[in-house]
């Protein structure tokens, strides 16, 4: 046992990946158990919800400060059991800053809500972890706008990189993990679409399809996914922490 080296993370999930996607996209479907879905979704303070116009969130511990920073201080237990512990087993994120996600942010979709497509940008390390409960919703995946289209032809290595099928979506299950990773999180868009009902949903049109908990659902329902109140939990490391105590100290530094 002690000469054992632990299985390295990305060998552990190699079969949730997603291959027709750029690296790396994984998705593990009944992360959670129903009993534990249901556990987290009855702990979420009522109290902390933002409301937004197509979506309402909450952060814990906190909201970053304007220039990205966390104040330094745990996550709840109720978001380190059993999901962390998980990722822990799984080492998912032993390569970032702090080696573990310090922040959870809580996003809430009713039927016909979405989120725009967008990047997570340069706050966070480029691990993202997402737990999703509650109903299954479409995560569209696009291509970045070319930021130089005069440059038309000169392909790039990674675009000439065509076994991938970019734009697509990610159908994501109740209790089910997203894990996004490196150059999936820098090059590409992610957002959802704000409808009652997400149509078309095969193997064709469905990222991840083969590695789905239940395709028989949508199957039976004419590829076709009613929307539910679905919520998400999207783990991260965010790169920079002050703790309190740095804080008054810059703060007096500064007087
Ligand atoms: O709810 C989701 O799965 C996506 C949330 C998201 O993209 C974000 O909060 O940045
Ligand atoms: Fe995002």
């Amino acid at each position: 046992m002690a000469n054992s080296q632990p299985p390295k993370t990305l060998e552990m999930i190699e079969r949730y990946k997603i291959k027709t996607l750029p690296p790396d996209f994984y998705y593990i479907p009944d992360f959670i158990s129903k009993e534990e879905e249901e556990s987290i979704l009855q702990k979420i303070p009522a109290q902390r919800w933002i409301t937004l116009s197509h979506r309402r969130l909450q952060a814990h511990p906190s909201t970053l400060t304007k220039n990205n920073t966390l104040l330094a201080s745990p996550l709840p237990q109720w978001l380190i059991k059993p999901v962390v512990e998980r990722f822990e087993t799984l080492g998912l994120f032993n390569d970032t800053p702090h080696k573990a996600p310090n922040h959870v942010l809580i996003n809430e979709y009713k039927s016909g809500e979405g989120i725009m497509p967008h990047e997570d940008g340069g706050a966070y390390a480029h691990v993202v972890a997402t737990v999703s409960l509650g109903a299954s919703i479409c995560l569209d995946i696009t291509a970045k706008p070319d930021p130089h289209p005069e440059e038309q032809g000169v392909e790039t290595p990674t675009e000439s990189a065509s076994q991938y099928t970019v734009p697509t979506r990610i159908l994501q299950e109740p209790r089910s993990l997203l894990i996004t990773i490196g150059p999936a999180y820098e090059n590409l868009l992610h957002g959802i679409a704000s409808v009652q009902v997400d149509e078309n949903l095969n193997v064709q049109t469905v990222a991840n399809w083969e590695l789905l908990s239940d395709p028989t659902v949508f199957e039976k329902a004419g590829g076709r996914n009613e929307r539910a109140t679905r919520v998400s939990l999207t783990y991260r490391d965010v790169l920079k922490v002050s703790s309190a105590a740095s804080k008054v100290l810059g703060g007096l530094g500064r007087r």
